[in-house]
């Protein structure tokens, strides 16, 4: 089998109905990062070799516990080369993205990236989170930013209103977070939703790796 294919199914494994033009975005991704991380280091090179399980399909544990409505809007929070924004983006091709980082070199990235994916669905921008004033958004996602305590205190204040439709899916901040939670969800002052990555995905990578939901 081919490495590219090898590669994908460690994808199409846990979801199907993926466009052609959907898989063809992922199967890119492996080349662009490969050429954009010999320019500009924003994976390290023992995770590059894994990077459709320890970077794309991370991302999408979240679209595996996760329904965003067409339309709605996301702001990935310290996206650093784009994850899980990029990998979510080709999955929610109606839903908008916003990847935020402050290190303008990672943006430059996330930019080629989603511009050679010719991912419509994506902006970015080169700022601190706190520094965001003026916008709102239905999702806060990042991963391996800051404490549970920190994220919150930047999420509150850019999440929408919960509406009645809503359902139990109001909206918050999600976050990928690995090791021990215990003291950190206590300093947080908020009380997330847990759940374990390893029940969603079967590979060993998951095992202690948890998806956190904080309903604003
Ligand atoms: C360890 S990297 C993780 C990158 C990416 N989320 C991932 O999982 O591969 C953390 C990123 O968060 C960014 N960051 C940290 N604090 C931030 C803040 N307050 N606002 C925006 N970006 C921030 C850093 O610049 C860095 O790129």
């Amino acid at each position: 089998m081919e490495k590219a294919q090898q590669k994908l199914e460690l994808i199409t494994k846990y979801f199907s109905d993926f466009t052609p033009v959907q898989l063809q975005q992922f199967n890119a991704l492996d080349e662009l990062y490969t050429d954009w991380n010999s320019k500009i280091n924003v994976i390290s090179r023992k995770d590059l070799e894994s990077l459709y399980e320890k970077h794309v399909l991370h991302s999408l544990s979240i679209a595996a516990a996760f329904e965003f409505a067409a339309g709605s809007t996301i702001v990935d929070l310290g996206t650093g080369g784009g994850f899980p924004g990029i990998p979510l983006a080709i999955f929610f091709p109606e839903v908008k993205f916003h990847l935020i980082d402050s290190i303008g070199k990672k943006i430059k990235v996330v930019n080629a990236v989603a511009e050679a994916l010719d991912l419509k669905n994506v902006t970015t921008h080169h700022s601190r989170i706190e520094d965001i004033k003026d916008r709102k958004f239905d999702f806060v996602v990042s991963r391996a930013v800051a404490p549970l305590k920190d994220l919150w205190k930047w999420s509150k204040p850019l999440l929408k209103k919960p509406s009645p439709n809503s359902g139990n899916q109001q909206p918050g901040l999600i976050c990928l977070k690995g090791g021990d939670l215990a003291t950190e969800i206590s300093e947080s002052g908020c009380r997330p939703r847990v759940m374990e990555v390893f029940e969603i995905f079967g590979e060993e990578y998951f095992k202690e790796k948890y998806l956190l939901y904080v309903p604003s």
